[in-house]
């Protein structure tokens, strides 16, 4: 896919990430509108863009991912200002182990919705043009963090998640890709703040230091690229793609047939 002319729409994009995200798909062509709860961040971010790439390649929205009334408004102000909607990065995230039925609400639920209120603007069954889907997930959606065990179970619900939808719009004819990044640990307001997110995991605070510093940490421009590659390589539906410091890899799932 190329970008130029593409319409993106980009969640928790004022910061971190999905700052990188919104970053790069300007960068390769495509025109981005900015969903996040930061307006202040949001704003500026529009504002640096479209001083460097024209007045009319970003919009900034302010919009809470938890709300469905929100989330409407957001994909109906992306058509009557850019026309519709190519690309959704689904990249909203929290961690927050004390307060978890939010990160749940956040990291999962709003994904979901997000994806299916943006299914009827894309999908070519409702009159759109089809287009992809890139969620943002994690290596804990892959291999469990035992410090925050509720943002692990989002995480992996994101992976499923994609992947699923990656089938059913095939089986369907919706003219949607589905994928899904896998960042290791990124340097990021999330990551500087896990501390004291871990509630009564916190006394394993060490334990994830420690995985940290085995890991390395990704700068926010290491992540955004692989995105890029899922969104413009049209072959790529239903991948699950990890992504380490100087390294990416796509997951090989096993299959799961019966063995008798
Ligand atoms: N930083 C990491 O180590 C890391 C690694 C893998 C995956 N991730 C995931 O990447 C995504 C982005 O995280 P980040 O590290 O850039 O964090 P961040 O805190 O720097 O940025 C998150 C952005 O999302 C916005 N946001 C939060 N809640 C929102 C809501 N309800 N509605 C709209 N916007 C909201 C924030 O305002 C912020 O701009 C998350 O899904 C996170 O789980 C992060
Ligand atoms: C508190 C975490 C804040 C950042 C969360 C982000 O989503 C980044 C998660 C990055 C990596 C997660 C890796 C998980 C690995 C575990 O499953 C375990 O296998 C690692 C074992 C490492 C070791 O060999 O000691």
């Amino acid at each position: 896919m190329a970008l130029n002319g593409k319409i993106a729409v980009v969640t928790g994009a004022a910061m971190g990430i999905g700052k990188a995200i919104t970053e790069i798909l300007v960068q390769n062509g495509a025109k981005v509108v900015l969903l996040d709860v930061n307006e202040t961040a949001g704003k500026a971010l529009m504002e640096t863009l479209n001083k460097q790439h024209g007045q009319d390649r970003t919009l900034f929205v302010s919009c809470n991912v938890e709300s469905e009334q929100q989330i409407k408004a957001a994909f109906q102000k992306t058509v009557e200002t850019f026309g519709g909607t190519d690309i959704l990065c689904n990249n909203a995230g929290i961690l927050n182990e004390n307060e978890w039925e939010k990160t749940v609400s956040v990291n999962l639920l709003a994904v979901i919705r997000v994806t299916y209120l943006a299914l009827e603007h894309m999908s070519k069954l409702t009159g759109g043009r089809g287009g992809v889907i890139v969620n943002t997930a994690s290596l804990a959606g892959i291999g469990p963090l035992p410090s925050c065990p509720v943002y692990t179970a989002t995480k992996h619900g994101v992976i499923g998640f994609t992947r699923a939808l990656a089938a059913a719009s095939t089986m369907s004819g919706y003219g949607i890709r589905f994928n899904a990044i896998c960042p290791g640990f990124a340097q990021t307001d999330l990551l500087s703040n896990m501390n004291n997110k871990l509630g009564r995991f916190s006394h394993l605070a060490d334990a994830t230091t420690q995985m940290v510093e085995k890991l390395g940490i990704l700068n926010v421009s290491e992540v955004a690229a692989p995105v890029l590659e899922l969104v413009t390589d049209e072959s790529k539906n239903g991948e699950a793609f990890m992504i380490f410091p100087k390294a990416k890899q796509y997951v090989t799932f096993p299959k799961v047939s019966s063995s008798g």
